[in-house]
């Protein structure tokens, strides 16, 4: 066995449940305590993306691929500018990548950035007792084994709950911004995933591209990347932007972006999305998803454990066919509750929850997963060149 997985010589942790279930391990990442919604993926890789999804803040991800970190981390694969999970559980991590685009080691990018992480766990045993019970809060406690998990269990009691987060202006940026996407290429080559740059909107630039205002909730940046490669013009707006605030921007199509916590806890948002869906072409991904249902009138409810990996089935109700999607939510929008103009297009075939609608009369696009991957198959990809295309009307 390598040293790297000797429970002995390194500083124990602990990972102890809302309901008192408790798992030792070994100590990673930063030392110190994390406290989050403790939540599983089952992707094998894609890590990195995960850890920098903005969705995942105020969660300690739990990875069910249990040898994590061998192909390291690098600048190239972020979905945001730092770590947003509030911590990571796992059953090995490797502190030896080998991988020629590997710029540091996982553990030490984990430190770097301050999160706490737990190895050594029985990532299986958890995953089902998540899957049995639901998500719920949890503690990964450095330092600390069983005979102290009473203590931290008392501990967590006393920590807000997930549900009660408010997170999305925590993660979404606050103030406009123009995007800039720059491709890696090497001759004819694109190596990696393209660079996003934010930089200071100014109103008086623009140029010939049709103009998307992404309201940002908490945006991954393979959106941005997506939406950038069909040649459009992209401004970042916070969600408390007005209505009128983004008639003045011009824009010809609105992406409501991905992001974290209850969408149930948003609707100070959505005056600006019934605005932007009765007005412009509209896309929402994820949270964006639910907060359109949301301002039309549906409801939203929390999933038991949510649906988190790369290999999600989804069926088209139009055409039959089965994508795998890539999914990172833990709540889903009640398909009872849909008003009448809207129309459901997309299902989960795990447990037939709503995976995508279509308005029957307005240029609207809907969907629950992440058709721009990061990480995850591709299969849904062309939901950009559909919203480019409503776009490129809407602005002929
Ligand atoms: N990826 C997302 O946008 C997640 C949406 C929402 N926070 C949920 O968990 O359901």
């Amino acid at each position: 066995m390598s040293s790297q997985n000797n429970k002995e010589n390194r500083e124990p942790a602990l990972l102890v449940l809302e309901d008192g279930t408790c798992f030792e391990g070994v100590a990673a990442g930063a030392s110190g305590v994390a406290v989050g919604e403790a939540v599983f993926n089952t992707s094998m890789s894609g890590y990195q993306e995960i850890l920098t999804d903005p969705s995942y803040a105020g969660q300690l991800v739990t990875l069910t691929m249990p040898h994590i970190g061998n192909y390291g981390v690098n600048t190239a694969d972020m979905e945001s500018a730092t770590i947003q999970a509030a911590g990571l559980i796992v059953r090995s991590i490797s502190e030896t990548p080998s991988n020629y685009r590997s710029e540091m080691s996982l553990p030490d990018w984990l430190a770097d950035n301050e999160i706490v992480a737990i190895t050594e766990i029985d990532t299986r045993a958890l995953t089902r007792h998540l899957r049995d019970k639901g998500v719920m809060m949890a503690v990964i406690a450095h330092g600390a084994t069983a005979e102290d998990a009473e203590r931290w269990q008392k501990h967590l009691a006393d920590q807000p709950d997930y549900g009660s987060g408010e997170f999305v202006g925590k993660v979404a940026h606050n103030e406009p911004l123009s995007v800039v996407v720059h491709p890696e290429v090497s001759g004819e080559e694109e190596l990696g995933e393209a660079r996003v740059e934010l930089v200071p909107h100014d109103p008086d630039a623009g140029d010939e591209r049709p103009h998307v205002v992404v309201i940002d909730y908490g945006v991954k940046f393979s959106i941005l990347r997506n939406l950038d490669a069909q040649g459009l013009r992209l401004t970042l707006v916070p969600g408390s932007t007005s209505m009128d605030e983004i008639r003045e921007l011009k824009p010809d199509g609105i992406m409501l972006s991905n992001g974290p916590g209850d969408p149930a806890r948003l609707d100070d948002y959505l005056a600006t999305v019934k605005g932007v869906v009765e007005t412009y072409p509209t896309f929402g991904i994820c949270l964006g998803h639910q907060l359109l249902a949301r301002a039309l009138g549906a409801e939203t409810f929390k999933l038991p454990f949510g649906h988190r990996g790369p290999n999600q089935p989804v069926k088209n109700m139009s055409t039959g066919k089965i994508a795998m999607t890539s999914q990172n939510h833990g709540y889903a929008v009640r398909s009872e509750t849909l008003p009448a103009d809207l129309e459901v297009t997309h299902i989960n075939l795990n447990d037939e929850t709503v995976e995508g609608f279509r308005h029957k009369s307005l240029p609207v696009l809907s969907v629950q997963y992440h058709p721009e991957a990061g990480p995850g198959p591709h299969d849904a990809v062309d939901f950009f060149d559909d919203f480019a295309k409503m776009v490129r009307e809407a602005s002929a």
